[in-house]
């Protein structure tokens, strides 16, 4: 949808801003340009919407190159936001969502109902927040408004520079988990240009690297914190990649250990007997339907009666697919020692801290590899 082909932008004073740059963007993906401050970012970003033109190289929308297509047609195909968000002041927050689509000529009432359907996509009511002006709104909220604004006329393609960088972290958090909750209902193809990698590694379907006017790695928030491809891209990623990481590694089924399982209905003493012939000290507890009730140690369970008897309810469970850090987090609040991973209501397996890591370890081990986690065997896991 987008393709950069050998694009090189001087400025007249001899700053080399973007130095040869090619790559591609498929359809309907989110791409995140990080790096540090002057790197070329957004150079790179204002050169698709003509913003700024390259010294030489050519850039392609849809399969039409930039350059020869009218700026002002090319603008009002592609979305724009900005940090600074830039509502008009003196309109109301309905008349500038539906500035671009009056630009386009659409009628005053159909750019009207758009802005307003925009509004409640982006989480604004809008017959409260419609009639009000820019000022009489929060950041967080003003930045929704520039986002509804951006995607007013149905761009395929939107440009997003720093478009969270003015809310504090907490609103922050939020605006990028609704965006990406509208993004997975709208997929555009998004380039959007941030400073930090954290937010690169939450929203990018893939994030470009920067070094100076070039990009160092273009991979996967997986491979980018798994297997930074140079040092200067394992410098900017942090010390802590490994933490990050267990933000964007989802729980696989193959992740999952299986204890010793007990049902509601069976006699204490025998389950008790069971466990104790396998070593175990503990079992989890299903119902009659397989689904987690929760769990039993032996020493209870040998005192007879029935599993129910003595079970205890558990509440520290995460649905499989989720993202490892989401585990992680259960175990710390319930401080257990394992985690129930569900399908539904079904009951997969557990996780416990020896398992997490071995997860992490072998999702590093499968990105380096190019292949899924399920193909990456446990003892390639213990010689690394
Ligand atoms: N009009 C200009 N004239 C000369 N140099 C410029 C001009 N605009 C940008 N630059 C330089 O080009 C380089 C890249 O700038 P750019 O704004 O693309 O960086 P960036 O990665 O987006 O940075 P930031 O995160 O700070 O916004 C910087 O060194 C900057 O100083």
């Amino acid at each position: 949808m987008i393709r950069f082909e050998e694009v090189t932008k001087r400025y007249p004073d001899g700053t080399t801003a973007v130095d040869d740059l090619s790559f591609e963007i498929g359809e309907g993906e989110l791409v995140t340009l990080v790096g540090p401050s002057g790197c070329g970012k957004t150079t790179t970003m204002m050169m698709v919407n003509r913003l700024i033109e390259p010294t030489s190289g050519r850039i392609f929308v849809g399969g039409e190159d930039v350059a020869t297509v009218d700026p002002v047609r090319l603008r009002r195909r592609i979305g724009y936001v900005i940090q600074q968000v830039g509502l008009f002041p003196h309109r109301t927050v309905l008349d500038n969502t539906a500035t671009v689509p009056c630009l386009l000529g659409w009628k005053r009432a159909r750019a009207r109902a758009r802005a307003a359907e925009l509004l409640d996509l982006v989480g604004l009511d809008p017959k409260t927040y419609g009639p009000r002006y820019p000022d009489q709104l929060s950041g967080g909220q003003r930045q929704r408004v520039g986002v509804a604004r951006a995607l007013a006329a149905d761009p395929p393609v939107l440009l997003m520079d720093e478009p969270f960088g003015a809310v504090d972290p907490v609103v922050r958090e939020q605006l990028q988990e609704e965006f990406l909750r509208m993004q997975s209902a709208v997929r555009k193809t998004v380039l959007l240009v941030t400073h930090d990698i954290e937010e690169a590694v939450r929203l990018g379907d893939r994030i470009a690297v920067y070094g100076q006017g070039r990009i160092e790695q273009f991979d996967t928030p997986g491979t980018v914190l798994g297997t930074p491809a140079t040092p200067r891209v394992a410098a900017f990623v942090g010390a802590d990649r490994g933490l990050k990481r267990l933000s964007v590694t989802e729980i696989e089924p193959s992740d999952l250990e299986q204890p010793p399982v007990v049902r509601l209905d069976e006699a204490g003493g025998r389950a008790a007997a069971r466990l104790s012939a396998q070593g175990a000290r503990w079992a989890v507890v299903l119902d009659s339907a397989g689904d987690l009730h929760g769990w039993a140690g032996v020493d209870e369970l040998a005192r007879g009666g029935l599993v129910r008897d003595h079970a205890h309810r558990m509440n520290s469970w995460v649905p499989v697919g989720a993202p490892l850090r989401q585990a992680f987090g259960v175990m710390l609040q319930h401080d257990a020692g394992w985690v129930a991973v569900l399908d539904g209501t079904r009951f997969l397996g557990v996780l416990t801290p020896a398992k997490l890591h071995e997860a992490l370890r072998r999702s590093v081990d499968a990105d380096a590899r190019g292949v899924s986690r399920r193909e990456v065997p446990y003892e390639s896991v213990a010689d690394a």
